[in-house]
């Protein structure tokens, strides 16, 4: 636990990062397409393909909304968040949260220059809780494409506060918040979809290198069996399920997206995601059907609905 001759919140609330140069071709949002599943099950799956090939002649494939999650990488190339005036072990840090907003669909290659931020910081008694956001513009036209909000779980690093009243900073709507009400009736669409055990090996190559998913003395020291799938991986994999059965297969009604993290997942686990449609918003929760454990639950909103629903 860290003590609060450590922490300096001045430090931390003032620091500027630095703007962040993400540049990606077609190739890279297919990579990414095949790490988080698609075409998975199917080689021909009709919702998929576009997202991976240049189905009956489109011009440029799809892309998943949770590619723009990958834009602040550069951010932690080795898996530590840069939080000056906080000690912290990076070993043991974990991916809580991520949300996202996207107010235009994802080109499918281009140069994005990402302003990243301190959007929170707070101090849970065992551990801390960093939320970093992202705003991400095309370089070239200057425009807005999307907004990333990550929150890191830094187990161990809590504790630090002043004062009796815990440290608690935030700079963003309370309706942001991914906590949600799962509802007790049956789910309006369920879809199931196994991991590969080497689904983390070939999601890192989308840029995520961290060693907690490919090593397995890195994953002993933080607390695991075995090296886990990354977070943003599960997270692919259920609003994939999504735009799959709700959105016919167009990952453009996506506006935006939130998930928080319950319990790791072992690449090679099978994951159900489950959904139940409230107006334009899909609450939906992953379990992982080989320990029947809940592992992500959240909210997907949606543009509009598909006219076949
Ligand atoms: C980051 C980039 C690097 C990527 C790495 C990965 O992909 S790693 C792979 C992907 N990631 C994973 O595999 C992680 C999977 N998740 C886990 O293992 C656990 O959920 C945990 C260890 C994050 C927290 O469990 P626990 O039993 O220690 O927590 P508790 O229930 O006792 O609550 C304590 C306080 O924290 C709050 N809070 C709780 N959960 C979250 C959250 N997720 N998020 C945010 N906040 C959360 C909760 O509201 C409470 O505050 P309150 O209400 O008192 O003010």
């Amino acid at each position: 636990m860290a003590n609060s001759s450590e922490f300096n919140a001045e430090l931390l609330l003032s620091h500027k990062y630095p703007e962040r140069i993400f540049t990606y071709t077609e190739r890279d949002a297919v990579i990414y397409a095949l790490g988080v599943g698609a075409c998975g099950r199917s080689a021909v799956d009709v919702d998929e393909l576009k997202l991976v090939y240049h189905e009956n002649g489109q011009q440029f494939v799809k892309v998943l909304p949770t590619f723009s999650a990958l834009f602040s990488l550069k951010l932690m190339p080795t898996g530590a968040l840069e939080l000056p005036g906080l000690e912290y072990d990076p070993r043991l840090l974990l991916h809580g949260q991520q949300y996202i907003e996207i107010y235009k669909p994802l080109p499918s290659n281009g140069s994005i220059r990402n302003e990243v931020s301190l959007a929170g910081f707070h101090d849970k008694g065992k551990a801390a809780i960093a939320e970093i956001e992202t705003r991400s513009y095309e370089k070239e036209s200057g425009e807005l494409l999307c907004m990333n909000r990550m929150t890191a779980f830094l187990r161990g690093a809590g504790g630090f506060s002043k004062s009796s009243q815990p440290f608690s900073y935030s700079n963003y709507p309370k309706n942001q918040v991914p906590a949600v009400k799962i509802p007790k009736t049956q789910p309006f669409k369920v879809f199931e979809d196994s991991t590969q055990p080497s689904q983390a090996l070939l999601y890192r190559l989308s840029g995520d290198y961290n060693p907690l998913h490919s090593d397995p003395m890195v994953a002993k020291v933080a607390g695991f069996s075995r090296p886990i799938l990354h977070g943003l991986c599960t997270l692919g994999f259920s609003v994939r399920a999504i735009i799959k059965c709700i959105c016919r297969g167009d990952p453009d009604m996506v506006k935006s997206i939130s998930g928080r993290f319950l319990l790791h997942v072992y690449p090679g686990e099978t994951l159900i995601t489950e959904m139940w449609l409230d107006s334009t918003r899909v609450i939906y929760q992953a379990k992982v059907k080989e320990r029947n454990r809940t592992v992500l639950s959240g909210f997907v909103d949606l543009n509009r609905l598909a006219s076949s629903l």
